[in-house]
């Protein structure tokens, strides 16, 4: 059995008054159980959080790197956006992109989110080629060793003001490790110190506690 902490208690209250679940985000995270996806989702709380960081970015345009088969993130995300906005979802397995897709349509958002399906390294680039308008808001939540890889594709793909989430970033506590070789870590740290010492962003990282245990998220700022 797993131990109960009162953080999960706290988060309950927390997401019963101010992010709960609705048909669709439920119906989302049973499909995605179904599918045998792994729950690396975001909270609710924090899928709020994201949707109200792109509400007050006043966002139009979002990309996201990490979908997962909940397209759960995804949802919050892309109800924040006006009816004219656009969402692109970049996810890697096919399997998880498919489920996503379902998720996204049902919640009624498949004609503002398209999902892309293919490593992010080789979708990046392409997706820079079509010239699309500055992302507002960059939510990066996939393959921890890209990390510093998509933190200079969100600085290319934004512009003055927008807003890069680079989410879990504390990795259990290691994140302080500079002698670790895993990847995950490695990329991390590699992000963490690239939105230090980037000229063009201005950033902070938070820890985290709560349903999904010790965690954490870094924002960072596009300046001019
Ligand atoms: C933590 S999950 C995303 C969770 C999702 N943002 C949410 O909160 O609902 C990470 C996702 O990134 C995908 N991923 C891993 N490596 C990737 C890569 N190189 N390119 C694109 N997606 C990748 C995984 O397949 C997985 O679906």
């Amino acid at each position: 059995m797993s131990e109960s902490h009162v953080w999960d208690e706290v988060d309950a209250y927390f997401t019963a008054h101010l992010a709960p679940d609705d048909e669709a985000l439920a119906a989302a995270l049973r499909d995605s159980d179904a599918a045998g996806l792994p729950h690396i989702n975001v909270a609710a709380n924090q899928g709020k959080l994201l949707q109200l960081l792109a509400q007050i970015q006043g966002a139009r345009h979002i990309l996201e790197i990490g979908t997962l088969g909940g397209g759960y993130s995804t949802i919050w995300l892309g109800r924040a956006l006006p009816a004219d906005g656009r969402l692109i979802s970049l996810e890697y397995d096919p399997k998880h992109a498919e489920v996503a897709v379902r998720n996204i349509a049902r919640a009624g958002l498949d004609k503002l989110v398209e999902v892309r399906v293919g490593p992010a390294l080789e979708s990046l680039p392409k997706l820079a080629d079509e010239n699309p308008p500055p992302f507002d808001l960059v939510f990066i939540d996939a393959d921890k060793a890209n990390n510093p890889h998509y933190v200079d594709w969100a600085v290319k793909l934004t512009s003055t003001g927008s807003l890069i989430v680079l989410d879990n970033v504390v990795r259990g506590g290691r994140v302080t490790d500079a002698d670790s070789t895993a990847p995950d870590v490695v990329g991390t740290r590699a992000a963490i110190e690239l939105i230090g010492s980037h000229p063009r962003l201005s950033g902070t990282a938070i820890q985290t506690v709560g349903t999904k245990g010790y965690d954490g998220f870094a924002l960072a700022r596009v300046l001019a």
